[in-house]
């Protein structure tokens, strides 16, 4: 009874329901040809019948139309089948870019703490391969599941007018291939479960090798790292193989006995002729349809994997519905383009439990101040960088942002918009600078690009460059020098329109004299943006306003002399 609730549960329904809104009309038409497809047969039955028939008798001529109706069905079959095709790929392709697109969009509006748990190769399996299970249950077993049922429904009413005894018999074998169905369906659910999260752990795995490829080669770890990949392998391998076995076995069970009773069919079909009870034609009808009887049932116990995987798949994809949203507006507050300055009151986090990070910090910064952050690592200064963008949540305490007019603005996913980041680490795109640069303002002109890159120091740089700011740079970058990718990303940040900047080690790739002047060119800007940069260089306290140290949870403010000596 669990297992049957399991089987059941309605949210999958609901939520399958939901991805097929706006599609039923395309579905409709797949069911409706692959109907018309299997009832064809039935027909074709019938008319073969009396082709062969009337040829017994030698009325060739009725024999000939019917004939040439035989051979018009087999190529509405062709042509409907074409179509068929043609109609379920379109489909199946709609419906695979509408589920990656909404699975996206769920990731982009859930909690970033909540999002960012999971490894970036199991996002990928649930983007690829459960999509396509999905996608490939709702297009093709689906309507496949329907049109075998009408397939079994039109040979079992046509058997049961030539001869019911056979059509009863054929009949018999539904309910027990239903059971068998679903005995195989709950035991095969469990499986698809350790099978995906085994194709999960692989392809996080292989992300993770190909990511790393420079610390492999170097770190000399290629055996290390086959290794891995092969152990991964054989535990994918052996719940694949699990599978296919417990198939193949049920396969054997169900084709032993369908195989049975064609034999059966077979027999009594002779012996019928023998005794007079059935023509010729009645007894190649006879065959077909027995064929069409249990062709069905065959598939409906193939199409039960299928149906499964869909299942997994769909309660694997819903996990990610259910994650938190950050209830983001989209509309942008009215300051936005104002000078803002920061207030931080007594803030305490921790990302686990009883293990705070920050312990009671509080901070005022006013419009227009550029302050370092310094503090031994590991101490939290990204931490409160992310607080600030509202990625995670104080556990007490409070953060605003104060305007102009000293109105203050509580930190939620909205207020993101007043800040300007650039993360520690390379987070250059693939493509050109330009396409980079872009991301910080879409709509930026060639006026604003330039004081951008010229502000961050990367116009020189960019300006030698065959392509100029059209050059395609590689994956995280490559194609540039460290210190070239953190100013590009300095000036992607500088020309988001947003009056509070965050660096967080961003120039820490660029020499002293470099990092100097993007620092006061930053402080220059106009509009005046207020500006949070973590560093652990000496050299450039003397162009910020003020030096806070993170310590031990706490925040103090330090005086410059006596960080500088
Ligand atoms: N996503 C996370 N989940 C759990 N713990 C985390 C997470 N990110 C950071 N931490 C922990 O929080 C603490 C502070 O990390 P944080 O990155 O804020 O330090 P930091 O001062 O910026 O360090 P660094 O100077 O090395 O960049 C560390 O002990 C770290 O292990």
């Amino acid at each position: 009874m669990k297992k049957l609730r399991h089987l059941l549960n309605t949210d999958i329904y609901r939520w399958l329901k939901q991805c097929m809104t706006g599609k039923w009309g395309a579905l409709s038409v797949i069911i409706i040809l692959n109907v018309i497809i299997s009832l064809s047969g039935a027909v074709l039955a019938i008319v073969s019948k009396q082709v062969i028939d009337h040829a017994v008798q030698n009325s060739m001529r009725v024999s000939g139309i019917y004939a040439i109706a035989f051979a018009l069905i087999l190529i509405l079959q062709l042509a409907l089948s074409s179509i068929l095709t043609l109609r379920t790929v379109k489909l199946r392709e709609a419906m695979n870019n509408d589920l990656q697109r909404n699975f996206m969009d769920r990731l982009y509006r859930a909690e970033w703490s909540a999002a960012g748990k999971y490894h970036s190769g199991d996002l990928l399996t649930h983007l690829t391969n459960d999509v396509a299970n999905v996608t490939d249950g709702l297009v093709n077993t689906l309507p496949s599941i329907i049109s075998l049922i009408a397939q079994f429904a039109a040979a079992f009413i046509t058997l049961l007018y030539f001869d019911k005894t056979l059509a009863l018999f054929a009949f018999l074998l539904g309910p027990v291939s239903v059971l068998i169905s679903w005995y195989i369906g709950s035991r095969l659910k469990k499986m698809q479960h350790q099978i995906q999260a085994a194709e999960s752990r692989y392809r996080s795995l292989l992300h993770e090798c190909v990511q790393n490829l420079l610390i492999v080669k170097t770190f000399e770890h290629e055996q290390d790292s086959l290794q891995k990949v092969q152990a991964s392998q054989a535990n994918r391998l052996f719940w694949i193989l699990k599978r296919t076995r417990f198939n193949v076995a049920a396969d054997l069970t169900m084709g032993i006995g369908y195989r049975l009773g064609f034999f059966l069919a077979f027999i009594w079909g002779a012996y019928r002729i023998s005794i007079g009870a059935a023509s010729f034609g009645m007894f190649t009808a006879f065959l077909q349809l027995v064929g069409q009887i249990q062709g069905p049932l065959e598939g409906l116990a193939r199409s039960f994997p299928v149906l499964i995987a869909m299942i997994t798949s769909a309660e694997r994809l819903i996990v990610f519905q259910k994650l938190e949203s950050e209830n983001k507006r989209e509309s942008l507050p009215a300051i936005r383009d104002g000078i803002s300055g920061l207030q931080m009151e007594h803030v305490v986090y921790g990302y686990e439990a009883n293990k705070p990070i920050l312990t009671g910090v509080s901070l005022r910064i006013q419009p227009g101040e550029l302050i370092a952050l310094i503090g031994t690592s590991g101490e939290g200064k990204t931490t409160l960088l992310r607080l600030l963008l509202a990625l995670i949540k104080p556990q007490t305490g409070d953060v605003c942002i104060i305007g102009k007019d000293h109105e203050r603005i509580s930190l939620s996913a909205d207020t993101r918009s007043y800040f300007s980041y650039v993360p520690q680490g390379n987070t250059l795109f693939s493509g050109t600078i330009a396409d980079n640069l872009r991301i910080g303002h879409p709509s930026a002109t060639e006026e604003e690009i330039n004081a951008a890159t010229q502000a961050a120091c990367a116009r020189g740089f960019i300006e030698k460059l065959p392509q100029g700011i059209d050059t395609v740079i590689g994956e995280h970058g490559s194609g540039l020098s460290e210190g070239q990718a953190q100013r590009i990303a300095i000036a992607r940040a500088l020309l988001r329109p947003a009056p509070i900047l965050l660096l967080d080690e961003a120039t820490s790739a660029l020499d002293m004299d470099t990092e100097w002047t993007v620092l006061q060119n930053i402080r220059n800007l106009q509009p005046p943006r207020t500006c949070i940069a973590i560093t652990h260089r000496l050299s450039v306290f003397d162009v910020c306003d003020h030096i806070y140290r993170l310590s031990k949870g706490q925040l103090l403010e330090q005086k410059k002399e006596l960080v500088t000596h």
